[in-house]
């Protein structure tokens, strides 16, 4: 098949190249936003690709989608935006969406027609092809954009994650080069292959009847009955998820089933997720983990040691061990045990995650609350403080929690408390008429036998009362709940408030779960303010280095009165207390990390590790 190139795109490869040479240092991730006249498809080399037969070409296509016939010929595809239940648009039956995407194919390579594509060609090529079928699937405000203005928000609401530079750009005459989508099933699963789209398009989803289970052994109280689906389906629904978010699921209504067959869970049986609530989005986990992973991690945690990870009185805030009255429980990271590590892996593949990306959770964080502790309402999402370098905004380009999965390792009865409360949603399965109000859960509290556990008027107290008028999920030794703290385009769901109810009777165990939209504060790859970033770009280590091990010393002299409160930080995370008379801190480091001491929450010293300086280093002030 002959190529013709627009005037417009000789414009758009040419120009590129020059540009090139003549801003060779300019990093290719800054240059991947939509910007006809700087792409990283202008910097390729520029030999000229072997363009393969017509027939050749064919033959490739068909191998890639395992179909020598149109697997679409009778079935639609239809596109929804990230997280949301109702569809933007479709593709409609027929040839046309398969004869567009050889087209494409094509096209994607100039006639090279690869034998195999990796999953950000296959991406591109989807995003191409969806955006010149399908106009209505436009973000708001960016109608004339296109679908494409969908899936490139923009330089300044896209984060760089990861894996940004390889992500392969789409030309098109409306926006020149843009970033492309990435496609998931309703359940999460990423679209890497074109045979995925033959399976989706030859089967049903397989769907599931839930049933009260009798075994009582693991996971929860109702279990999710297979049922075999009949006949080929007439629609393939895709989740497109803009260049730099992260995918979200999309309830339509509460009492929903996800059922994720691609993601095993406990007892390797596939993990489904019920709605439980659409403000928040809140999900109740079947199979997510067993009562055996359950007593691992309580049994880990109980034994151990180390001063930053053992279980200890809870802290909040994004900085700093700061006790806070209204978190009473105690709590303690298990970052790196081989139950902990199965679990973390199991969240992102839940979470539509393809692969396992360390910096984008926090430790599991395993909880523990003895009668009255509780953990008043909060957000996951930390509030930004002008003084980190971290950029909380994932509105914009920066980086903060958006998931939640919370695991519980307890059985609690109806009277014993523990609950998690989401003081907006409302209790699933009440009928309206049917919900307590505070007040009357109050009344009801203080004459239960487990009422005077709690001091009359205080917030714990209160607490309580909000726990049985709301939307509260009772602990279950391996259940699980996922929560989302962010909307899809990455803005604060304040809705997403939530408190772990006081415990009135016996101990609640759980653990948790943060993940975030871009890898956390402190970590390779995480947004950092403008205004800190040459700073930075001097310090923070690239991922394919190997470093030394540098072992480092902080101390305190005592000569200085103003650090009678210093606080020793890795970036913001708390290390420990450096006051005058507190001991030496003797930490493993490397080259780039950048150590903080806190006085009040403020940074008042900051330290840069090169190995320049020796792999022992010491630090006093
Ligand atoms: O324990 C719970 O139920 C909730 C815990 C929680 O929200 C947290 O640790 O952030
Ligand atoms: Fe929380």
């Amino acid at each position: 098949m002959a190529i013709k190139l627009s005037t417009a795109s000789i414009f758009a490869i040419v120009i590129p190249v020059l540009l090139g040479l003549l801003f060779s240092n300019v990093k290719v991730s800054d240059l991947l936003f939509a910007n006809p006249v700087s792409s990283p498809g202008g910097l390729e080399p520029t030999a000229t690709p072997t363009t393969v037969a017509p027939e050749k070409c064919k033959q490739r296509f068909q191998v890639l989608f395992r179909s020598e016939a149109d697997p679409f010929a009778n079935v639609s595809v239809v596109l929804h935006q990230n997280g949301d239940p109702k569809h933007c648009g479709d593709t409609g039956s027929g040839s046309k969406f398969h004869a567009l995407l050889y087209q494409n194919y094509v096209q994607l390579k100039d006639g090279a027609c690869p034998a195999e594509l990796d999953k950000y060609q296959v991406e591109s090529l989807l995003t191409k092809t969806f955006s010149q079928l399908i106009s209505t699937c436009a973000e708001s405000g960016r109608e004339d954009k296109g679908f494409l203005g969908f899936c490139d928000a923009g330089k300044d609401k896209t984060p760089i994650l990861l894996d940004h530079n390889h992500l392969v750009p789409v030309k098109s005459e409306l926006m020149g080069f843009s970033l492309p989508c990435r496609f998931h099933t309703r359940e999460g699963l990423r679209i890497s292959y074109m045979d995925q789209l033959t399976g989706l398009a030859s089967s049903k989803p397989i769907d599931c009847e839930m049933v009260d289970t009798d075994d009582g052994d693991d996971a929860n109280t109702q279990t999710c009955q297979v049922v075999e689906p009949e006949g080929l389906p007439s629609e393939i629904h895709l989740y497109a998820v803009p260049a730099g978010r992260v995918f979200m699921f999309a309830p339509d209504h509460v009492g929903e089933i996800f059922h994720l067959n691609h993601v095993n869970g406990a007892l390797n049986k596939p993990i489904y997720l019920k709605v439980m609530s659409l403000e928040p989005r809140v999900f109740d986990v079947f199979n997510f983990f067993s009562r055996e992973e359950s007593q691992q991690l309580v049994d880990k945690a109980i034994a151990e040691t180390s001063e930053t990870h053992r279980i200890k009185r809870s802290s909040t805030g994004a900085s700093g061990y700061n006790i806070n009255s209204r978190r009473t429980s105690e709590s303690g990271f298990d970052t790196h045990g081989s139950t902990s590590t199965i679990v973390k892996k199991r969240c992102f593949s839940a979470l539509g995650f393809d692969e396992y990306i360390d910096s984008h959770g926090d430790g599991l964080q395993i909880l523990r609350y003895n009668v009255t502790t509780a953990y008043n309402s909060h957000l996951d999402w930390i509030a930004d403080n002008d003084q980190l370098a971290h950029d909380y905004q994932s509105a914009g380009v920066g980086g903060n929690r958006f998931a939640t999965i919370l695991m519980y390792m307890s059985d609690m009865g109806q009277e014993d408390g523990g609950e998690t409360v989401f003081p907006h949603g409302w209790p699933e399965d009440l009928a309206e008429s049917e919900r307590l109000d505070k007040k009357t859960a109050l009344a009801n509290l203080r004459e239960s036998p487990n009422g005077s556990v709690l001091k009359e008027g205080s917030w714990e107290e209160s607490l309580v009362a909000t726990c049985r008028s709301r939307l509260a999920v009772r602990p279950h030794s391996s259940r699980a709940v996922l929560f989302y703290s962010q909307h899809p385009n990455g803005e604060v769901d304040n809705k997403s408030l939530h408190g772990a109810c006081p415990v009135l009777s016996g101990v609640k165990y759980a653990a948790n779960l943060w993940v975030w939209n871009t890898p956390r504060q402190g970590f390779s790859g995480a947004p950092i303010k403008e205004k800190f970033r040459k700073e930075h770009e001097n310090t923070v280590s690239s991922p394919t280095v190997e470093f030394k091990r540098i072992t480092a010393v902080f101390q305190n002299t005592g000569e200085h009165e103003q650090m009678k409160n210093a606080k020793l930080h890795y970036e913001n995370q708390f290390w420990g207390d450096l006051g005058p008379n507190d001991p030496a801190l003797s930490v493993n480091t490397y080259e780039g990390h950048v150590w903080n001491i806190f006085v009040d929450g403020k940074i008042v010293k900051t330290w840069n590790i090169s190995e320049k300086r020796g792999l022992d280093q010491t630090f006093t002030f």
